[in-house]
């Protein structure tokens, strides 16, 4: 299962490094690099606009999770091919996102699906329309009063499909820990440095139990 990810991450990595190389060789590299900065800032501003009426709505300062919680973005630009017989494999296997906040643009080809009440549901693209995720540090801080959603992407044989994921997270130096004015009896989870949760969480990814479980706190 972890091979299917690997594949998935590979196949991330390399759309991007050929859409940077087409720019380049057509003379586009200035439009290229100009439109992902010009994403960059907007998602993360929309991130962060999202993120400070997260923290009201669970009562806290407007600002609690700027600088360190939410200081690294990654765009992850992924491309699913059409899948001759989808019934063999998934384009991104379960998983719940590892860091704060989500902001996923889907195109409009469906492929998401969220697990909710023991079933598969698909998220179905809207014109204009971001899908936003809770992950697992947003989770961890709220002490499960916001749940991160386990999802994944499946594919179809007719069309392609493209998505862009903007992950807003920690520095990888932050730690991480359940806010005290959030604890009603005792903490879910233990404080822990977010790199540390970042190699636990690549090895069980496809297991959001054993990943959450690692950081449950033993009181
Ligand atoms: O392509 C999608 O719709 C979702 C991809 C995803 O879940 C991820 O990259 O974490
Ligand atoms: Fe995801």
């Amino acid at each position: 299962m972890l091979g299917k990810r690997f594949t998935i991450g590979v196949i991330i990595c390399v759309t991007l490094v050929i859409l940077y190389k087409i720019a380049s060789n057509i003379g586009l590299k200035s439009q290229f690099d100009t439109v992902v900065a010009t994403y960059t800032i907007e998602a993360k501003k929309l991130g962060l606009r999202i993120l400070e009426l997260v923290s009201e709505g669970l009562g806290l300062e407007s600002r609690f999770f700027g600088d360190k919680l939410s200081e690294s973005e990654i765009l992850s630009i992924n491309h699913y091919p059409p899948c001759p017989d989808p019934s063999l494999t998934l384009g991104v296997a379960k998983h719940c996102d590892p860091n704060l906040l989500t902001l996923l643009h889907q195109g409009d080809v469906s492929g998401l699906q969220v697990f909710n009440n023991g079933e598969w549901i698909g998220v179905e693209p809207l014109h204009n329309v971001f899908v936003v995720n809770i992950g697992n540090q947003l989770q961890i801080i709220s002490n499960n009063k916001l749940k991160s959603v386990e999802h994944r992407v499946v594919t179809n044989s007719r069309v392609a499909r493209t998505s862009a994921g903007f992950f807003i997270g920690p520095s990888e130096d932050s730690i991480i820990e359940p806010e005290k004015s959030l604890v009603d009896d005792a903490p879910f989870y233990r404080a822990f440095e977010f790199k540390d949760f970042l190699l636990h969480y690549f090895p069980n990814l496809e297991d959001n139990e054993v990943v959450m479980g690692h950081f449950k706190s033993q009181a």
